[in-house]
Formats: C-alpha cells, structure tokens, sequence
C-alpha cells in the first residue's frame, strides 16, 4: 500500500479540486476517481471571492485526506505564509509545495523550493514539493527533509503527458525507495498509466479530469488507468528491443527441400 509520510493511503490517484463546472461534479469526479487524497489551493479559492465556506464544507464532506497547496505562488515568502495559513485552516501539517519560477510554463522555480522546504520543515510540515526531474533538486530537496518527491511530467495545464519519459526513469532509478508522484501535465488515462508503469507510486491530477466532458467519467478511467498501470509494473513488463526476436523457436522447424 502507499505510505506517505507514515500514512497508509488506499488509492494511487491524487486528485486537484480546481476548475469543475460546479461544486456537485467536483464532488462525483472526486467520488468516481476513489481518491484518498485531494489538494486544494488556499490561495485560488481564497482570492477567487467563492463562497469559501461552503466549498471547505462541500471538500470535508467528501471525507478525504486533504493536502492543501500553495498553488499560484511565486515566492518563498508568499508560499510559506500560504502553507502556515492552510495548516490553520485545516489543521494538517501536509503541504504541496509549488514555488512558481517560470510565467508560460509555470515551471517550479527549484532554487526558492528547496529554500522554502528547508523554512517549513524545520516548522514541523511533511512538504510534498512539485518539482522538475533534476536529480540535483531532488536530492537537495532529500536533504532539507522531504520524505516524497513530485516531479512534473510536463507543464501544468498542457495534457501533453510525459514529455522526457527517458528523465522519469532516471528519477525512479535513482531514488528506489523515495515515494515519487507524478504530478501535473498528464492529459489522458494513458499517460498515467505510462508513468505507473515506469514504477512511480502515484499520480496527482487536476485539468484532464476538470476540463474533461463527463468529468466522473473521466475520472473513473484515470482510476482504472492507474491501477492497470501499477498492477502491469508489479507483473515485470519487458524492456523494449530494438530487433525482433522470434517467439516460435527455430529448433523443429521443418526443413523443405
Ligand atoms: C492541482 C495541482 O495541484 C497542480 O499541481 C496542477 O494543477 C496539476 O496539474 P494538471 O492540472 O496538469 O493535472
């Protein structure tokens, strides 16, 4: 079973709470994906003028873990500020931790996430940074006491799925028994499935399932998605070879002359 920092989380998909048509479809995509974990951004809701209460409510209803982000945040000082606000909102110690770097691809800015990791751990948080696939960061990140990675697989928002798969395998390579999530840039169940299959722990998504016409439907199938690509991991999939090989032996082959 997954275990993040000590605890025991029943599903592999992670899911954002961000950009549903309503309250009520976020609630079914949140039902249909089994989700034991949803991130909510404090500062999105915050500054989006939403009946704040009610959407607090309507997230503690659906009876998941919470993992309140720091989405939007472009410095050090604004995401440690959010993470303080959010453990006291909703009185977890768990924070994903986005410092954003880059306006267009909203690329991690890794310089302030290590900084901003080394602030809120020594607070007492158990940070779930959102970072690149650099192994440098990663392990920096290891240092300041992060106990779960997240590297993106392609900018937030774009869907375009793992876009440096060769990277990826690198990252689950070099750090085995680190729980690593995918987050952000996975568009269709196939990418996570690709990714489960490379022997990542999990996945954490947002806009493919928000943005997708039936989004509990879609849900269900990144669910599925999941769960096929872990159960194929586990079963010890072939490597990829450049020449045939043939799966009829050539010993008994019938000879004419
Ligand atoms: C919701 C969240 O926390 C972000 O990391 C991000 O929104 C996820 O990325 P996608 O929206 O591309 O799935």
């Amino acid at each position: 079973m997954l275990s993040l920092y000590g605890e025991d989380i029943a599903s592999r998909l992670l899911l954002g709470t961000a950009q549903y048509p309503s309250p009520s479809i976020l609630a079914e995509a949140v039902r249909a994906s089994g989700a034991g974990i949803v991130t909510v951004s404090l500062r999105r809701e915050t500054a989006g003028g939403r009946t704040g209460g009610q959407f607090w409510e309507l997230i503690r209803e659906l009876g998941v873990r919470i993992l309140p982000n720091t989405a939007g945040c472009h410095s050090v000082k604004e995401a440690v500020t959010t993470a303080r606000m959010a453990r006291d909102l909703f009185g977890t110690d768990w924070i994903k931790l986005e410092v954003i770097g880059h306006h267009d691809t909203l690329q991690p800015d890794v310089f302030g996430l290590v900084e901003a990791a080394r602030i809120l751990i020594e607070e007492g948080f158990k940070v779930f940074p959102y970072t690149t696939e650099d192994l440098v960061v990663a392990g920096r990140l290891l240092e300041a006491g992060c106990e779960v990675l997240m590297p993106w697989c392609a900018p937030i928002g774009s869907a375009r799925g793992p876009v440096n798969p060769d990277a990826l395998r690198s990252f689950r390579a070099e750090f085995p028994d680190i729980p690593l999530i995918v987050d952000a840039g996975l568009g269709r169940p196939s990418h996570a499935a690709s990714v489960m299959e490379l022997g990542f722990d999990a996945v954490l998504l947002n806009t493919a399932v928000a943005k997708a016409g039936d989004p509990a439907a879609m849900a269900s199938a990144f669910a599925q998605a999941v769960e096929a690509g872990r159960r194929a991991f586990k079963a010890g999939p072939l490597e990829p070879r450049d020449m045939a090989v043939p799966s009829t032996p050539v010993i008994g082959k019938a000879v004419f002359e």
